[in-house]
């Protein structure tokens, strides 16, 4: 029984269990960024406590390198790691394609860094992120403090000739001020409700020198495993064209409780 939980929570749970099994020891393994992904950290940090797994993980922010340390997991850069086997993380959007947008947690950057320097991607999510077509989730772009309101106006611009149905941007705040993301970034959210051409956009994009990075995953989810709050768990597999369904259990889930939310 794991009580206290909510119906949301108990979906990520079971996508982040069963995500975890696919971990043998050996691996190196990307680690997301986000409240799924931090059920994942719990996960494999469980494993890693009674199975003796040894893994070597590359966290996507301070905050699940925070967690992931104070859980007992062996972190590396990913210079140390060179490349990784596979990275587990969340998103905000998946479509059919298992495109995706990412970067709700203002971790986009190192996200699709470490997610590209891995054999594999794997998203955890639950069923509410998938979306017939990306753009209703406001698309983070990460853009540096120098000539924001320049950059700002360029990004405004090039939307006008876009496949898109909003236009509105808005810069991310913590509190009173621009949030600053790990690499000392800003965060401009596009609100574009429906993006057409989700490709070329994520090209776009990345053309004005502002811009450091944008989140737009494309082409780059090899995997996504949807979870339910009874346990139930779909994985569909872009590559081999498979749909899986299993059962996750829950017992034994005590022992990840705590604060699941980075
Ligand atoms: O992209 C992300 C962080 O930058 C997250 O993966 C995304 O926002 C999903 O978060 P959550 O699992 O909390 O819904």
């Amino acid at each position: 029984m794991i009580p206290d939980l909510s119906p949301s929570d108990k979906a990520k749970l079971a996508a982040a269990k069963q995500a975890s099994l696919a971990i043998e020891t050996g691996m190196r393994v990307g680690l997301g960024t986000g409240s799924t992904a931090a059920w994942l950290v719990k996960c494999l940090a469980a494993r890693v406590r009674e199975e003796g797994l040894a893994i070597k993980c590359v966290p996507t922010s301070t905050q699940t390198a925070e967690l992931a340390r104070g859980l007992g997991l062996d972190v590396i850069t990913l210079d140390q790691a060179g490349t990784l086997d596979v990275t587990i993380d969340g998103a905000d959007e998946f479509d059919a394609h298992l495109n995706l947008i990412k970067g709700g947690g203002a971790a986009l950057l190192q996200e699709k860094i470490v997610a590209t320097a891995s054999a594999q991607m794997i998203v955890i999510a639950d069923s509410d992120k998938e979306v017939a077509t990306l753009g209703a989730f406001a698309l983070p772009i990460e853009v540096i403090p120098f000539g924001l309101e320049s950059t700002r106006k360029q990004v405004e611009e090039m939307l006008l000739a876009m496949e898109v149905e909003g236009r509105e941007t808005s810069l991310r705040m913590k509190e009173t001020a621009p949030l600053v993301t790990d690499e000392g970034n800003h965060i401009l959210d596009l609100h574009l409700k429906r993006i057409g051409n989700a490709p070329q956009l994520a090209m776009t994009l990345n053309q004005i020198p502002g811009v450091v990075e944008n989140g737009l995953f494309i082409d780059i989810c090899d995997r996504v495993i949807i979870g339910s709050g009874d346990g139930k768990v779909e994985t569909r597999d872009i590559n081999a064209g498979t749909i899986e369904t299993d059962q996750v259990d829950f017992a034994n889930a005590e022992n990840l409780f705590g604060d699941p939310a980075p």
